[in-house]
């Protein structure tokens, strides 16, 4: 791992529960996140994985342990900046796409006429028009291929240190998924953007990432190199993600075969 630009370390959350104990959630997840690099938080569903991109975007805070930022630069740049899952309910159907991708802008106090620029930088980067007739439209008259670009367009333009993907892909279409994970990956070879790529597919996250860290049940179970974990799996958490994937996509062995071998 390159050096290290978030560092998560013991941390916990539980949430209260009706006449029964603390639901914990998380329970003292420490990893860390290299600089430049395309991570996979991967786990099956309820395991904590949304709970800790929240945390880590500074949305939701931790009952105990610490999220370091080694290297903190005072440029003016976010540390983290969040995409959904959802592109549908993410983007406010109010805006147009000119105001959603300037909103981070508008927060770190940039002036209107350096806003413009940066817009269409954004949106350049994610492969959409930069008019103004693309700038003028509403999330309702794009496709959800282009509302995922126009919410990772959003994100790119506070210029963060992290990008925090949270099955930025599963409520898409299986072509525009490609499209999507495929973008990602661009933008993390050509920008070395730093992305964490959280999804519930195993086939999915190794096709992306370099390294993998397993959630089950609140606590990591597995962190490694992707072609190791993919071909020795340490817990059976990570083998029943395993067996998912097989599962869920025809061949996906095959896939699972050519990342192994693309991941020496
Ligand atoms: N605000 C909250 N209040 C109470 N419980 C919560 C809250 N947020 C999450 N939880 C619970 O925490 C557990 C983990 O949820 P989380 O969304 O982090 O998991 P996940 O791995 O992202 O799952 P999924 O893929 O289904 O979103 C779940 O049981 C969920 O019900």
């Amino acid at each position: 791992m390159t050096e290290p630009i978030i560092r998560i370390t013991e941390v916990t959350k539980s949430f209260p529960r009706h006449h029964q104990p603390p639901h914990i959630v998380l329970n003292r997840v420490s990893f860390a996140v290299g600089a430049g690099e395309i991570i996979g938080l991967i786990g099956e569903s309820g395991s904590g994985k949304s709970t800790l991109a929240r945390i880590i975007a500074g949305l939701t805070a931790p009952d105990g342990g610490a999220v370091d930022w080694p290297g903190d630069r005072d440029d003016g740049g976010l540390r983290a900046q969040m995409i959904f899952q959802n592109p549908y309910a993410s983007l406010y159907r109010g805006m147009t796409v000119r105001e959603l991708v300037a909103e981070p802008l508008v927060i770190q106090n940039k002036k209107a006429a350096d806003r413009g620029e940066a817009v269409r930088q954004a949106l350049r980067q994610v492969v959409l028009p930069d008019d103004d007739g693309f700038l003028g439209r509403y999330p309702q008259q794009l496709s959800g291929g282009q509302r995922q670009r126009v919410a990772i367009a959003r994100a790119l333009a506070g210029r963060p240190r992290l990008l925090v993907a949270d099955e930025p892909t599963s409520m898409l279409d299986v072509p525009v998924q490609k499209e999507i994970t495929d973008l990602l990956l661009a933008l993390n070879r050509q920008t070395r953007l730093s992305i964490l790529f959280i999804t519930h597919d195993l086939a999915l996250a190794a096709y992306a990432c370099s390294r993998l860290v397993v959630l089950a049940q609140g606590k990591v179970a597995e962190e490694g190199e992707t072609a190791a974990v993919v071909s020795r799996p340490r817990s059976p958490e990570t083998a029943g993600l395993l067996e998912n994937a097989r599962r869920l996509h025809d061949g996906c062995l095959r896939l699972l075969t050519d990342v192994t071998a693309s991941h020496p």
